[in-house]
């Protein structure tokens, strides 16, 4: 089979700091669910937008669906949906002119594009505010509405950052769920996020970018063979080489109660 994603020697710098990608090397074949992990600022994010064609200044190479993305910079997203982390939703538009104006975006009949959202958003209980405006959501509903425009056009490849962030529990073993579902259809879905127990569960990979270079790559059990930790929050913490929670939570605590 071949990789769906191949990424090869991705180098990428912001101005002229040094590189915040040192040299990525990953292959991804389709129907894997890929937990993309790492500390704050490690270059997770930098990734996700170079793939997605955000960013363009990046040395190495590229290919989705066997394409290099520097050649064909557009068909490709057709094939893609994301999730980002924090979006600026056009907020005074309802979920009914957002959807349906991404849906014309992807060249989907407005009709079908209508009846699958307001479907989507039924099956995630939000279907009484598909003509409201997006501005009166509370933060788990923007959620969901990011969640079903990011699939409304039945992409290949997924992008996920942090996307379970406000959806209440319920909702969460339905996503989580939809994920597996996608992901045995044959979808590739990337995943990043900081929460582990989540991460350990779904991915069937997980790779952990530390300092702008892939540190380890496998699944969850044979990290946990190499590593001889437990848990993958435990594998993280040893392989980003920290070991300092509670001398700086207690370092904190203190400055807390210093008198100024
Ligand atoms: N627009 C930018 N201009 C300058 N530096 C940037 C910019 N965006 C990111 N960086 C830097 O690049 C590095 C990687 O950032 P990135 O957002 O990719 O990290 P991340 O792994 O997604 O972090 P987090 O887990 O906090 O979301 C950081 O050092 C960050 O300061």
């Amino acid at each position: 089979m071949d990789p769906i994603i191949k990424i090869h020697d991705l180098r990428i710098r912001y101005g002229s700091g040094e590189d915040v990608l040192k040299g990525i090397n990953v292959e991804i074949y389709p129907g894997q669910i890929i937990g993309y992990i790492g500390p704050n600022g490690a270059g997770k994010s930098t990734t996700v937008k170079i793939i997605l064609g955000i960013l363009d200044n990046y040395r190495g190479k590229i290919e989705i669906f066997g394409n290099d993305i520097s050649v064909d910079k557009i068909s490709y997203k057709r094939r893609i949906g994301y999730v980002p982390e924090t979006a600026e939703i056009y907020d005074n538009l309802t979920a009914y002119e957002y959807l349906t104006f991404l849906g014309e975006v992807y060249g989907m009949e407005i009709e079908t594009v209508e009846n699958k959202a307001k479907k989507l958003m039924g099956l995630f209980g939000i279907e009484e505010h598909f003509y409201d405006r997006i501005s009166s959501y509370s933060k788990g509903m923007k959620q969901k509405l990011l969640i079903i425009s990011s699939l409304l056009h039945n992409p290949d490849i997924l992008f996920l950052d942090e996307p379970l962030s406000g959806l209440d529990a319920n909702s969460v073993m339905v996503f989580k769920e939809i994920l597996s579902s996608l992901a045995k259809e044959g979808k590739t879905i990337f995943y990043s996020s900081h929460i582990m127990e989540v991460v350990e569960k779904i991915s069937h990979r997980i790779l952990l970018l530390n300092n702008g270079q892939i540190v380890a790559d496998g699944t969850f059990e044979e990290l946990k063979e190499k590593s001889r930790e437990g848990s993958l929050e435990e594998i993280f913490n040893q392989l980003t080489g920290f070991h300092k929670h509670r001398e700086i939570a207690d370092e904190f605590i203190k400055t807390l109660k210093e008198e100024v």
